[in-house]
């Protein structure tokens, strides 16, 4: 009879952590992705706008994995409002070759913060500066922490700037930062300062407006952009298409619709297969080349894709069973 593994979000944690095995795992899923080989169908995307949710589900299928995943994620960003996260959800996977349930991640939606912030990590690694020291996180919730801790896995910080809209939760966030992280966290009221003197900028928010304005970004700087992950989020100024001189999405057929190339499309500032302007040197490429030079703008586009669900949650359960964690019931 088949055995079914569960998994509880507190064996998770204990199984995966935000660090270099993760960050590991994630680049991998994203050079198989570049590859050509995997299998990622579109996002099915549910919106409930009467209480400001989504459900999406992602899934991909990666050649040489034994498994897949299919993710059931909802985002409801009023739940802070009533003591809940704004994200949960599950992973279940099954067998590549047969397609049997084998293990279901009662996660909570941790697996996809984790593999989140590991993303934001793979884009500093390639797209931000060597010697990146100065962030500016815009937003104070969930990802705003875990996207500054996975810089600090990957670049040099010593200090950043949280930005947001809640003066009171922004200033929580950058206490907590400081103490966890062990460099100078402070708020910042000022977006454009807190912009203008980064290294490497992160938006964090499901804003459906631009937040970060074209003309305050600067020669050397990275910007990651994760919030916006649906049709109607929008956190940069479309004008930034047209400073950046490189632009990275985590998949290109996600952010023309869902990301933030979907504004700058409607916006004009970039066209259907569009390049970067060539009197600027780059095109925009697919992901997986690092930054050329000390004074390109860089932008990393991520929507959050199907391989990376596959991925964290082929690592968690690979990390459980190595400590027999879990419970096996038979189905
Ligand atoms: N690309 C990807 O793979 C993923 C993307 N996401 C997306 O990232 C975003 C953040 O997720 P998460 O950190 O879990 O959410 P949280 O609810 O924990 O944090 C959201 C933060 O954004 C702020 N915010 C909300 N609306 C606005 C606005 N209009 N203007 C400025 N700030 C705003 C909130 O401020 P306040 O406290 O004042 O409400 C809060 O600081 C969401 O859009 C989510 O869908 C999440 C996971 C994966
Ligand atoms: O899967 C994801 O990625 C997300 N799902 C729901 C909202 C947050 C991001």
């Amino acid at each position: 009879m088949p055995t079914l593994k569960i998994l509880t979000e507190s064996e998770l944690r204990q199984a995966v952590q935000l660090n270099a095995d993760a960050i590991e795992c994630i680049e991998s899923a994203f050079a198989a992705l570049a590859s050509g080989e995997v299998v990622m169908p579109p996002i099915l995307s549910m919106a409930i706008e009467e209480f400001n949710g989504e459900v999406d589900v992602k899934t991909a299928y990666v050649p040489g994995f034994e498994s897949f995943a299919i993710k059931m994620s909802p985002g409801f960003f009023d739940n802070p409002k009533v003591g809940l996260p704004s994200t949960s959800g599950l992973m279940v996977l099954f067998a590549a070759r047969t397609g049997m349930l084998e293990a279901v991640l009662l996660d909570n939606g941790y697996l996809t913060d984790i593999r989140t912030a590991a993303a934001g990590a793979v884009a500093a690694r390639y797209l931000a500066r060597s010697d990146a020291e100065r962030v500016c996180i815009v937003g104070a919730g969930r990802q705003s922490r875990l996207q500054l801790e996975a810089l600090c896995l990957v670049r040099p910080i010593q200090s950043a700037v949280v930005w947001a809209r809640n003066h009171d939760r922004g200033k929580s966030a950058a206490l907590e930062l400081s103490e966890s992280l062990g460099v100078s966290v402070t708020f910042g009221s000022d977006l454009k300062k807190a912009v203008s003197s980064a290294d490497i900028v992160v938006t964090t928010t499901p804003s459906a407006d631009p937040l970060v304005m074209a003309d305050w970004l600067c020669a050397g700087q990275h910007i990651t952009s994760m919030g916006s992950d649906q049709a109607h989020k929008n956190e940069l100024d479309p004008g930034c298409f047209a400073v950046v001189d490189r632009y990275v999405p985590d998949r290109r057929s996600q952010t023309e619709k869902l990301g933030e190339l979907h504004h700058a499309l409607e916006a004009g500032t970039a066209s259907v297969g569009f390049n970067i302007p060539r009197t600027r040197r780059h095109c925009c490429r697919q992901s997986g080349e690092s930054v050329e030079s000390d004074e390109e703008i860089t932008l990393c586009d991520l929507t959050g894709t199907g391989v990376q669900d596959t991925a964290i949650a082929t690592f968690a359960r690979m990390r459980a069973e190595a400590v027999s964690a879990g419970i096996d019931i038979e189905v």
